[in-house]
């Protein structure tokens, strides 16, 4: 019986690439510059209710028995602060160079499953009015709009402080982007809707693919209600959706499902990555402890020829972009401790890996991704424990995958298996 779990931590980079300079992130290290944060003391936190208090030194004993630390150590040439290397280690490990043009979320997917984004997404400039005139003519008229708010390069949260309000008095969506590919749209569930959200960005999808623009994103949020003893904060909900284009060609997900007639069990924002391509099943899940339960019943029910990937989201979008390094280490922490879990539940035959799409080192300036290695950690399927090395491209993870089910090779990418 054939079956792999793939693991995206995203976000979980373990230091800075080679070409790390051409994005102005030489020096950043997700894992690494987290655990220099947790060793000086400066990442403990104390949670009211009790869930995700941390302390001291980075704490991933799970993680670590996988090769996580032999991982980054063997990509930054030190050893992560406060950690010892563990003297067993049980996973292969290794990391990997991204070859994609961009270090954004579905580059990194696509790359890691066999099909690496080589050509130039279309990108909006860093100004005001970032959006072109006639795009926001367009988007208006078409969805009967009273204007748009925003029309600049934000982060997603500090928007919602700024235009929230506004928002919700006028009606207008806010609108905005990053250094990444990207169309996003915030909008108050109630006040705006959910659905109406949803096909407003279905409008703007249509009307971008001549831009080349990556993805739409759908940013609802709730809040704003006047309680009488103040006015709620607005807060994003889990009904995020993400309008991607569709992958350039078939990636090993695509090639499972044609040439083996396998399983795909998207987990979390996996299918939306993928454009619905090569995706047999989907399953929702808000968080990451939900998003870690629903791996382990998709597991438990998971036949021959099934790949089930997951997407930890809140690794980027709640502590890496919100350059929160308590959280994130926390969430680290929070993730290990139910890995042991997972590793129960495998047959020797079936193959984990633990990865990543790309960096969003909290410690770093500003509120974006960092173009970082990779960690790839694997465990099962005739693999043994030790060294991976470099890895050319995140498509050597897609390659392996293609090997273990058998199906015809990606173009790109070495198979480690
Ligand atoms: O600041 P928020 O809204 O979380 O957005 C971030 O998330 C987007 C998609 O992952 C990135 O492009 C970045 O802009
Ligand atoms: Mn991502
Ligand atoms: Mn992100």
């Amino acid at each position: 019986m054939k079956r792999a779990i793939v693991l995206v931590l995203d976000s979980f980079g373990i230091g800075a690439a080679a070409d790390a300079e051409q994005f102005g992130d030489h020096g950043s290290d997700t894992l690494g510059n987290i655990a220099k944060a947790c060793q000086q003391g400066k990442a403990d936190l104390v949670d009211e209710s009790g869930h995700r208090s941390r302390k001291g030194p980075l704490h991933l004993p799970n993680l670590g028995k996988l090769g996580l630390f032999h991982a980054h150590h063997a990509s930054t040439g030190q050893v992560a602060a406060g950690v010892s290397l563990p003297t067993e280690v049980i996973g292969s490990y290794g990391y990997a160079n991204e070859i994609s043009t961009g270090k954004d979320t579905p580059s990194g997917h696509w790359e890691l499953a066999g099909v690496p984004v080589l050509f130039e997404w279309g990108y909006f400039p860093e100004r005001e009015h970032s959006f072109p005139q006639s795009l926001v003519n367009d988007l208006v008229s078409q969805a009967k709009l009273p204007g748009i708010l925003g029309n600049c390069h934000a982060s997603g949260t500090t928007i919602l402080e700024q235009l929230g309000e506004e928002h919700v008095r006028t009606g207008m969506p806010i609108c905005y982007t990053s250094a990444d590919s990207v169309f996003q749209i915030a909008a108050h569930e109630e006040h705006f809707g959910l659905d109406r959200l949803y096909q407003l960005c279905e409008v703007a999808r249509e009307l971008l693919m001549p831009y080349n623009i990556g993805r739409v994103i759908a940013r609802p949020f709730v809040g704003g209600e006047d309680t009488g003893e103040g006015v709620t904060e607005f807060v994003r909900t889990g009904n995020r959706r993400d309008y991607s284009i569709e992958p350039p060609s078939a990636t090993v997900l695509q090639k499972l499902v044609d040439e083996q007639q396998g399983e795909v069990v998207s987990i979390g924002k996996i299918a939306d990555i993928y454009a619905h391509c090569g995706i047999t099943h989907k399953v929702k899940a808000t968080g990451m402890e939900a998003l870690f339960e629903a791996t382990l019943n998709e597991l438990e029910r998971a036949g021959d020829n099934t790949l089930i990937m997951t997407n930890f989201v809140d690794f980027d979008s709640s502590f890496g972009h919100r350059r929160n390094i308590a959280g994130y280490a926390a969430e680290l922490e929070a993730f290990d401790r139910r890995l042991p879990e997972l590793l129960a539940k495998l047959s020797p035959n079936d193959l984990l890996i633990l990865t990543a799409d790309h960096g969003c080192d909290p410690s770093w300036p500003g509120t974006e991704h960092t173009r970082e290695h990779i960690p790839v950690l694997c465990l099962g399927a005739r693999l043994e424990a030790g060294s991976l090395g470099e890895r050319a491209t995140f498509a050597d993870v897609g390659q392996s995958l293609a090997a273990y089910f058998g199906t015809s090779p990606m173009d790109y990418g070495t198979a480690f298996l």
